[in-house]
């Protein structure tokens, strides 16, 4: 799993490396590795990296330092550096001195264009992890002109450190080279950031717990389950689909497929829907009621029930059975509605809610905002349960403040039907008996890469996304095995 730390958790361990580390040997380090990355980024983009052009954009701090430096160690190489000041008085000193003394130049913001024409690597060394707010008018005059790839130092200046908005200019990298350990910005923002490269300047040790995590693909993998040897339909843990209407009957063919794909097992429907679904998915053993299921390890409620009394009674059912369950789409809108049906849940069995950003504001009385870390843990804290923001990075907050943030890979999930496999495939994954915050940022994962599969770069359809779930889980597991 990937750490994850606040700019606050950064700057305590830095203060503690500091103290033990001589006087400017932390900058060094990260300059110098901010140098090698841009050696190898000017070497793949331009086919080489003596006599190439690279141009710093250099602010007052000491992001604008680690680019000085770096520029410094470029001319060694043979790079062209011209350093764009965009507060001469302010820009690093022993970084400027190190830059002018190795042969590199320095302009003001006025004679920055010419040199910014003609750059083949722009570097940001705007501001870093004390930025606030987005770009300023004079720097953004500049990033704008910028039409070679930019490089940019530990963020991308102008993109939130903390929360990755972006309410403004802002620089979109190509790459961004960071130090010490991952900040929210390089999840929660991807788009912004470009590539992500981590160079180690020995800040892990002081930095303790990360705040947030990401899964990587052999977390994944072990979160999926497997049958083994002694496993038979019903060990691996039923799944309870309560989905679809006459109205909707889509979103139970997609939830109930969704969960076929997603382990192997037994899958039971319940609802208006049990012809069609059992038509879509002859495995499926289905029924008109909940009631009527038989019993199951696990309920995914909600896709295309309504949120009328029908719906309500339904959940108030699966709720009442002490077993997990995934509440999702008209599911998260009824208990906006009608909190009480939270009553029948005995409030140690798992439940995890699945609401977009329009699903949030009806159970928070609020919008996420730009802060979605913050929104989804209130949210988690708020109803004892795993709450998994949807968005472009899905955030996954689990009442006792873990939370994940999911790796985007495009955006062809956005496409209508996509929530209801998601829940199947959560679903799938609390009746296998999961941990709830593991098995909703699992399924994330493997939605999002089903996504790309089925996509290949053109658009897809939730249905596509249900076929192409085993091939997401047969890469996963190809390769970790
Ligand atoms: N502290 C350390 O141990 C290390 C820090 N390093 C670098 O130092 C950076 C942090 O440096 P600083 O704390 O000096 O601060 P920054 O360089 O992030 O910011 C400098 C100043 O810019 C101004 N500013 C804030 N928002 C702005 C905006 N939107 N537009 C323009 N200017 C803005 C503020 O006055 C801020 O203090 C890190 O991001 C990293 O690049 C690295 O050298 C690694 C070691
Ligand atoms: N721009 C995007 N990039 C990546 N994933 C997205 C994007 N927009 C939506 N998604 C994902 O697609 C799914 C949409 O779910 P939902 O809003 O419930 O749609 P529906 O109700 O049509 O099923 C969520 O998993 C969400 O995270
Ligand atoms: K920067």
């Amino acid at each position: 799993m990937q750490g994850i730390w606040t700019t606050e958790r950064i700057r305590e361990a830095e203060g503690r490396l500091f103290a033990v580390t001589p006087e400017g040997e932390l900058m060094r380090r990260a300059s110098f590795g901010l140098s090698v990355q841009l050696a190898d980024f000017l070497e793949d983009h331009t086919g080489g990296v003596s006599g190439r052009r690279v141009v710093l954009l250099v602010g007052s701090g000491d992001n604008g330092g680690d680019a000085l430096w770096a520029g410094a160690f470029l001319r060694r190489r043979g790079v062209a550096v011209t350093a764009i000041l965009l507060k001469p008085e302010k820009a690093h000193p022993a970084g400027l001195k190190a830059l002018k003394r190795a042969g590199g130049r320095a302009v003001s913001a006025e004679d920055g264009p010419q040199w910014i024409a003609r750059a083949d690597v722009v570097v940001d060394g705007i501001v870093g992890i004390s930025a606030s707010g987005s770009l300023r008018p004079d720097a953004a005059r500049l990033v704008d002109l910028v039409e070679a790839p930019i490089v940019a130092v530990d963020l991308p200046s102008g993109v939130d450190p903390d929360t990755g908005a972006v309410d403004g200019p802002a620089v979109r990298a190509t790459r961004t080279v960071t130090f010490g350990g991952l900040k929210p910005v390089h999840v929660l923002a991807p788009s912004w950031c470009g590539e992500v490269v981590l160079v180690d300047i020995g800040l892990r040790p002081e930095l303790g717990e990360p705040q947030l995590r990401r899964l990587d693909i052999v977390d994944v993998a072990a979160a999926w389950p497997v049958p083994g040897p002694e496993d038979d339909k019903y060990s691996q843990g039923v799944v309870g689909i309560a989905a679809g209407s006459a109205t909707y009957p889509g979103a139970a063919v997609l939830a109930a497929g969704s969960a076929v794909r997603a382990t192997s097992g037994l899958v039971r429907y319940a609802g208006h829907a049990a012809d069609i679904v059992r038509a879509q998915w002859p495995e499926v053993i289905a029924t008109g009621t909940v009631a009527d299921a038989g019993r199951v390890q696990a309920w995914v409620v909600g896709p295309g029930i309504g949120t009328g009394s029908d719906g309500r009674d339904v959940l108030r059912y699966v709720l009442g059975q002490g077993v997990p369950v995934c509440a999702d789409a008209d599911a998260t809108t009824i208990i906006a509605k009608s909190p009480d049906v939270l009553d029948a849940r005995d409030p140690d069995t798992p439940l995890v809610l699945t609401p977009h950003a329009g699903e949030y504001e009806r159970l928070m009385g609020r919008k996420p905002g730009p802060d979605r870390v913050t929104a989804a843990r209130e949210a988690a804290k708020k109803y004892n349960a795993v709450v998994l923001l949807k968005g472009h990075c899905t955030v996954i907050a689990a009442p006792d403040g873990r939370i994940a943030v999911n790796r985007p890979r495009g955006a062809w999930l956005a496409t209508a039907g996509s929530g209801d496999v998601l829940s199947g495939l959560v679903g799938a994954l609390l009746a296998a008996g999961s941990d709830p915050w593991l098995a909703a940022a699992a399924a994330a994962d493997v939605h999002s890469l089903a996504g790309a599969i089925a996509a290949q770069n053109a658009p897809t359809s939730a249905s596509g996304l249900v076929h192409a779930i085993p091939e997401a889980i047969r890469a996963i597991r190809s390769l970790t095995s």
